[in-house]
């Protein structure tokens, strides 16, 4: 089995079918948890935050709004294995993917060069062919869906969003969604699949660029297209067209990309351009079983020199997302509760940096001469040396969502921290609450700050903690009534 933090008191040990066995990661709408089929796969659980007491046919909504997804195959997506509920809450199971996310390679190791956004463009281009052929619709395609597998870039979520709509959820308006919302989606229309594509286009500008192409507003300018590669220049221009109508379906991509670039096509897994003609044409290629590790065809077309430095530029190892997560509260005192959490997050990530990082670095090579990345040194995560003042690894603004996994509510903050500082400026934006945050003690990895702040929003103690993909876990405590109680997220450096 891979592997994943442990799991917590209250966590589920068994979902459905699935027995759960660890801790993947929290993001803004579910917990994702290790499991294991009755066949012994692993396989990724998302328990949604969300109660389901008050809502009507919850159960037959939520499984409803999965089915179209669960026809489904496709070696670009991770399939959807079951969706259900229990105990008030609902779950989906997907395959497990042992890879980062595009938004977590791209936020450690900065832009991707030209071959890999090729690898990507048909990858998701696959994915949603297979997605629209089986008559559903993504809905919230962006670069934390994407996972970069040992066997190509897998598309994860689908559908997730129409089940929250279904379960009356409307459409999150925080978060990274809007980012890569197509304009109809602003004005309430459907995310059909014309936004899918749409999200296509902007998720391959992220990867190009390193940076979101769009506001969280509708988007209202046309995107520089220049740090696409030429082969792809034209369809995203198209794909990010305001109008749905002007378009191009995702077959249509795959036959430009395939068929009529025949030179793009020879620089790709074989496995994959046969898929990819195949869902072009209209039929359904035979389906290639889901293999653990890299298979020859990907590993020799992945590895492949290409005219840039891809490949030869050492990245610094990535690990499992699994490790870029701390318990939701502490449970132990909290001088034991920072040395316990990080030496697991060490051990795990030591336990998995051979497997995933070598594969990452090889087969998701970044863009040559690109700057590093803006999410610090990944390779120094371990920095466990005292600090006086706060280290530049944390200098910078930085943003993303936290989770109060007691109340599932989730609520975006931002941080920044100026090296060499001993405070740092906090704003929780929905709450329109800013707040200081002291240093206490820290290490080159991890800072412990004393959160000061004003009403509606509540002191506490901060820890904050360098991860190996190069987000920072920013985790709020403080003991009420003799209970912990807490919330956390992971955040990304904006600036
Ligand atoms: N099928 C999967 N296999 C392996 N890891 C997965 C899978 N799906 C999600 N993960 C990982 O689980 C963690 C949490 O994922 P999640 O989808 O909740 O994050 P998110 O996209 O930021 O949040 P949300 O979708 O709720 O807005 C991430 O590290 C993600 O890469």
């Amino acid at each position: 089995m891979p592997e994943a933090l442990p799991l917590q008191p209250g966590d589920p040990r068994r979902l459905g079918e699935h027995e759960i066995t660890g801790r993947i990661g929290v993001g803004e709408h579910g917990a994702v948890f290790l499991g294991r089929s009755a066949d012994g796969r692993p396989v990724a659980v998302k328990l949604l935050h969300l109660g389901l007491s008050g809502r009507p046919l919850a159960d037959a909504r939520f499984t409803a709004a999965f089915a179209a997804a669960r026809r489904v195959a496709g070696f670009c997506s991770a399939s959807v294995l079951d969706a259900g509920t229990q105990d008030d809450r609902a779950f989906v199971v997907t395959e497990f993917v042992d890879g980062p996310s595009l938004a977590a390679l791209v936020a450690a190791e900065g832009p991707r060069g030209d071959t890999v956004l090729e690898r990507l463009a048909v990858g998701m281009a696959v994915a949603l062919a297979a997605i629209h052929r089986a008559g559903s619709v993504h809905g919230d395609l962006r670069p934390a869906n994407v996972l970069l597998g040992p066997d190509g870039p897998r598309v994860t979520d689908i559908a997730v969003r129409s089940a929250l709509e279904a379960l009356g959820t409307p459409p999150s308006t925080t978060g990274e969604a809007p980012y890569y919302q197509a304009p109809e989606q602003f004005e309430g229309g459907p995310a059909g699949a014309p936004a899918d594509i749409f999200a296509w286009g902007a998720t391959l500008l992220f990867a190009a660029t390193g940076v979101r192409p769009f506001s969280d507003m509708a988007p209202d300018e046309d995107p520089d297209l220049a740090p696409l590669p030429e082969s792809l220049r034209g369809l995203v221009g198209t794909a990010l067209a305001r109008d749905p109508a002007d378009r191009p379906t995702a077959q249509r991509i795959l036959d430009r990309l395939l068929v009529e670039d025949a030179a793009l096509a020879d620089r790709l897994p074989a496995s994959m351009v046969a898929e990819g003609r195949a869902l072009a044409q209209g039929v359904r290629a035979p389906q290639p079983a889901p293999g653990p590790g890299p298979d020859e065809q990907a590993t020799t077309l992945f590895s492949a020199p290409t005219p840039d430095t891809e490949g030869t530029a050492l990245i610094p190892g990535l690990a499992d997302p699994g490790t870029a997560v701390l318990p939701p509260v502490p449970p132990a005192p909290k001088a034991r509760r920072g040395g316990h959490v990080l030496g697991l997050a060490l051990s795990v990530t030591i336990g998995v940096l051979a497997g995933v990082a070598i594969i990452t670095l090889v087969l998701w090579p970044r863009l040559g001469g690109g700057d590093g990345g803006s999410g610090g040194d990944p390779a120094n995560v371990a920095d466990g040396r005292p600090v006086a003042a706060i280290p530049g690894t944390f200098a910078g603004t930085w943003k993303g969502t936290a989770v109060n996994q007691n109340s599932g509510v989730s609520f975006p903050v931002e941080v920044t921290f100026q090296e060499g500082g001993k405070t740092a400026h906090a704003v929780y934006p929905k709450e329109r609450c800013n707040g200081t945050l002291s240093l206490t003690r820290g290490t080159g990895s991890s800072l412990e700050m004393a959160l000061r702040i004003g009403k509606p929003c509540t002191p506490g103690h901060i820890q904050v903690t360098r991860q190996p993909d190069g987000t920072l876990q920013y985790a709020w405590s403080r003991s009420e009534n003799g209970r912990p109680v807490g919330y956390q997220g992971r955040l990304t450096r904006i600036g």
